[in-house]
């Protein structure tokens, strides 16, 4: 058996993963064609490279398909039902920073906090006969989110990409988001609430409380852990 660790694919945490490793003395590297899904790890024996897409990594983690895995702490709490009973955070990894947040049409010139949006999906219901709509892929954070700060006249509609889009195309009057530089919600006339963010994510190394592990796999995640710094 080996450690299984689950990687980012593609794209900008892939290649901030890599970095992240090298400089705690573990190369990681694809082999293969650049589109090539395989990879191996030196520096450290026993551990096996496994290149997955950032948004199925909690549950590989989960079904203890893998025995550590990086990705977005956003994506760790949206997936996974009672998270941290699952996985363990080993180490926030400094990178992939972005807040998930709520925004409304910058025309909305009434609305700027929670409150001003619950009174608005109130008065939106009413003059429309249905929920005013908001659009996401962050399903359970969000709703979580709304509950505890008691909006509830509102409806979820699922977007799993260019969420911003959704209201310039009349499928939905609000966005739960990501958002780093600002620059998509201002491309596309949106404003964000005023209120905290419903979370505020970065790439984080996760360890799985559920895959097998034999001695030998126990030996090789003491040793990598030490490397990378991190207990549990
Ligand atoms: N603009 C951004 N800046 C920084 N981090 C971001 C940004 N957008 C998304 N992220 C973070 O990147 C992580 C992965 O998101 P992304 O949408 O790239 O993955 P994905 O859609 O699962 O990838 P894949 O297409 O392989 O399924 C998430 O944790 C998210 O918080
Ligand atoms: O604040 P900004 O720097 O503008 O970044 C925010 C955008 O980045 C992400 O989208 P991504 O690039 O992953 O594309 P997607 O919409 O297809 O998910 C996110 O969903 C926002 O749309």
């Amino acid at each position: 058996m080996t450690i299984k660790l689950g990687v980012p694919s593609k794209g900008r945490l892939m290649d901030k993963t890599f970095e992240w490793f090298a400089n705690h003395g573990i190369t990681l590297r694809q082999t293969g064609a650049e589109r090539e899904y395989s990879g191996a790890v030196d520096g450290v024996d026993g551990v096996e490279l496994v290149l997955l897409s950032a948004s199925e990594i909690p549950r590989e983690l989960a079904a203890g398909r893998i025995h550590l895995g990086v990705t977005g702490s956003d994506l760790v709490r949206d997936k996974l039902s009672q998270w941290d009973a699952k996985v363990v955070e080993l180490a926030r990894m400094g990178f992939g920073h972005a807040d998930l947040i709520l925004a409304v049409p910058k025309a909305w010139v009434d609305v700027d906090t929670l409150d001003d949006l619950d009174a608005a999906a109130a008065a939106f219901r009413a003059r429309h006969g249905y929920r005013l709509r908001i659009a996401t892929k962050y399903h359970h954070l969000v709703r979580e989110y709304l509950k505890a700060h008691g909006v509830a006249d509102y409806q979820l509609v699922d977007s799993q990409g260019a969420t911003e889009g959704t209201v310039k195309n009349l499928t939905a009057e609000a966005v739960a988001d990501i958002t780093s530089t600002g620059e998509t919600l201002r491309a596309n006339h949106l404003k964000i609430l005023a209120c905290d963010p419903v979370h505020k994510s970065q790439a984080t190394l996760f360890k799985s409380r559920t895959a097998h592990c034999t001695d030998a796999d126990r030996a090789a995640m003491s040793v990598l852990k030490n490397m990378l710094q991190v207990g549990d």
